[in-house]
């Protein structure tokens, strides 16, 4: 692991997740990282009390270490790596103060489990194409983790996937910590996508919870899903991937069954009745399935691959189907 001694990390993003790794990257001793928020009375109270007000509030940010800052050049500036954590709908707009002189030479990180809406591009290939970051100069940070745990120091697995060994190398390195343990992948397209699209699934289960389906219905749906994402993933990007890996199948599992997941969360609300407005009103984070659902749809145009669930959860979220009658035609293809 050839690290030089000092790591400059700028974090963009005021969210859970953000908060998230960057207590995970203050562990490190030889890393500063300056965060970027948008909220100036947020960064005034992380930098009198070094907590995050609105997100994992219990979680210690250490002054020494964290920087937060209300201008996104000054985050960069000077920085090793960029990562970028904030809901993929969201990222344009900080980024737009940037051009890709500010970037050049910086090791870009997506965090972002979700696609550029209203382009339907993965973020790597949207930083690729606005910025001219190389792609062996980007990585993604996946795996089944939710912020809420890594705030609790339960012991955690990531995978930074990138198509440079050495650059998933390197910041998996700076991802490791006492409670987390986090392995490089060369998968960066197969990752990214299956991150994308387990959202969609967890938010069909949270519907089919809210109905009234069970556990039973569930492990099936769960198992035509990972087959379904294998699907599309070989469509897009074909090659060899096992995809029983934690980066695949542990990020489906755990969105699809723990009680902090946003997308099982918003699902659920929407089985119960609530429409899709009342379900963003009602809550306080982000469920990237609602806009990942949109873009899969409208990426599979060109594909054509089978995707029942993706498709049942489209028409529920945008054409206003009912969920009860998407979810009974649903079962008709599910074995
Ligand atoms: N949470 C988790 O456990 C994990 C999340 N991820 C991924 O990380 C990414 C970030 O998610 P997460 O941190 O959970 O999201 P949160 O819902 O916790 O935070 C949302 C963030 O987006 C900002 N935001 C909300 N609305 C707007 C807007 N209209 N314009 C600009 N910014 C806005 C919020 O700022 P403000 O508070 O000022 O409104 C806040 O910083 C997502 O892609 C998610 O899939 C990946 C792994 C785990
Ligand atoms: O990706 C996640 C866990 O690995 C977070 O999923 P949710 O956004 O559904 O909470």
């Amino acid at each position: 692991m050839n690290q030089p001694q000092q790591q400059k990390v700028a974090v963009i993003g005021g969210g859970s997740w953000a908060t998230a790794l960057v207590k995970i990257l203050s562990e490190h001793s030889q890393v500063q990282v300056r965060w970027w928020l948008r909220s100036q009375a947020d960064i005034d109270h992380i930098k009198t009390f070094h907590h995050n007000p609105r997100y994992l509030s219990d979680v210690y940010l250490s002054p020494r270490r964290v920087k937060p800052c209300g201008k996104i050049r000054d985050a960069v500036r000077g920085a090793d790596y960029v990562v970028l954590a904030l809901p993929a709908a969201f990222i344009q707009e900080p980024l737009q103060k940037l051009t890709s002189a500010d970037l050049r030479g910086k090791r870009i990180v997506s965090a972002i489990k979700g696609m550029i809406p209203d382009q339907n591009k993965l973020v790597t290939d949207w930083m690729e194409d606005t910025y001219g970051v190389p792609l062996d100069d980007m990585c993604v940070i996946a795996g089944p983790c939710h912020a809420e745990e890594v705030a609790l120091e339960k012991q955690s697995y990531l995978t930074i996937a990138s198509t440079n060994p050495g650059c998933a190398a390197d910041f998996a390195h700076l991802m490791t910590c006492r409670y987390v343990t986090a392995h490089p992948l060369a998968d960066l397209y197969g990752v990214e996508y299956a991150a994308v699209m387990k959202n969609i699934v967890a938010l069909a289960c949270g519907i089919t919870h809210g109905l009234g389906y069970g556990d039973n219905f569930q492990a099936v749906m769960v198992s035509n899903a990972m087959l379904e994402i294998r699907r599309f993933v070989t469509a897009v990007d074909p090659r060899e991937r096992e995809m029983s890996a934690s980066a695949y199948l542990g990020d489906l599992l755990v969105t699809a069954y723990s009680q902090f997941s946003r997308n099982r969360l918003f699902g659920n609300m929407i089985g119960r009745g609530y429409s899709v407005k009342a379900a963003q009103l009602e809550m306080k984070m982000i469920a990237e399935g609602y806009y990942a659902a949109k873009s899969i749809h409208v990426l599979n145009q060109q594909y054509g691959v089978d995707m029942p669930i993706t498709e049942a959860a489209f028409r529920i979220l945008y054409e206003g189907e009912a969920p009860a009658l998407a979810m009974n035609e649903l079962k008709g293809y599910l074995k």
